[in-house]
């Protein structure tokens, strides 16, 4: 089987009985009012598909329309046209079975973080004890045991990081969003992340949509890599990344297929950064 295969999906209905991709983009547009007044779009005839338990990673120039396409995951933002789908259904409002990491954590300061991470079943109606067994089990599967009564501030970023992954996949999420999760991260660090992240995904059956500037990040994390267009984003290919599981961060990036899938992508994703980087010098900002 080839480690790179680049493709376009292919929109198919799904066979009678076979389960729905989890998200699908349908030529999707996204148009904005800009503060000037003027119409700009952000997102042009975009298809996307990523299948139940797929790893989906979105690489593209700054700007070009990466965290849109995750808010119309989410129900935060809607189409202007065309159709986003969530496990075969239309996207209506925010869905309770997605979950969301970004680059700033979305802890509460003032509470522990046995409180942080129980918050979520507890919100849902999950009985006291039971959420927090629950909490302290994540807690103890992203190492912090001994920290549940740490305040934010007494953490580290990577720390930090590590309460987030807890307080999102104790939610047990059908669907995992992640915009540049890690990016504010120092290189060891993030690197760790990466095998925290992996290790806590597999076998849960999530489907992931992570951004990343990131294209070696991109690589070891996902099943498949879309790269985007400078905005108007629409996506111009589809690599299907095939490097065995289970990967270890620090291992692959000396592999040398890995090297090798990095440079082909590279190779697609460099031209729309040279015209994203035109255009902000032709712009001035
Ligand atoms: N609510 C909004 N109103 C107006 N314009 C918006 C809005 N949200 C996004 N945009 C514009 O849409 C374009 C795409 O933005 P988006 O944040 O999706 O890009 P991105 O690829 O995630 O950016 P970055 O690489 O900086 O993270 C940008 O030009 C942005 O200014």
């Amino acid at each position: 089987m080839p480690l790179l295969t680049p493709s376009r999906d292919v929109q198919r209905p799904a066979a009678a009985g076979a389960a729905a991709p989890a998200i699908e983009l349908v030529n999707v547009s996204r148009r904005f009012v800009t503060p000037e007044g003027k119409a700009m779009t952000a997102l042009r005839d975009f298809d996307m598909v990523v299948g139940q338990g797929e790893f989906a990673c979105v690489v593209g120039p700054t700007g070009c329309g990466k965290s849109t396409t995750l808010n119309l995951v989410t129900g935060l933002a809607r189409p202007s046209a065309g159709e986003v789908r969530v496990m075969g259904q239309p996207v209506g409002g925010v869905d309770p079975g997605v979950g969301f990491v970004f680059q700033t954590d979305a802890l509460f300061p003032w509470r522990s973080v046995l409180d942080n991470v129980a918050a979520g079943p507890l919100y849902r109606g999950v009985p006291r004890k039971e959420a927090y067994e629950k909490a302290r089990d994540w807690i103890a599967r992203v190492h912090l045991a001994k920290f549940e009564q740490h305040y934010p501030h007494q953490l580290s970023g990577g720390m930090r990081k590590r309460v987030a992954l807890a307080q999102t996949f104790i939610n047990e999420p059908k669907i995992l969003l992640m915009d540049e999760p890690f990016s504010a991260l120092d290189v060891q660090t993030r690197t760790l992340m990466q095998d925290e992240l992996l290790a806590l995904w597999s076998g849960t059956g999530a489907s992931v949509v992570f951004v990343t500037h990131d294209l070696e990040e991109a690589v070891a994390l996902a099943d498949k890599v879309y790269v985007l267009t400078a905005g108007p984003a629409t996506v111009k290919t589809v690599f299907n990344v095939d490097l065995p599981r289970p990967r270890v961060m620090s291992e692959i990036r000396y592999d040398q297929h890995f090297v090798e899938v990095c440079k082909v992508i590279w190779d697609a994703l460099r031209e729309e950064v040279q015209i994203g980087q035109q255009r902000t010098m032709d712009s001035g900002h």
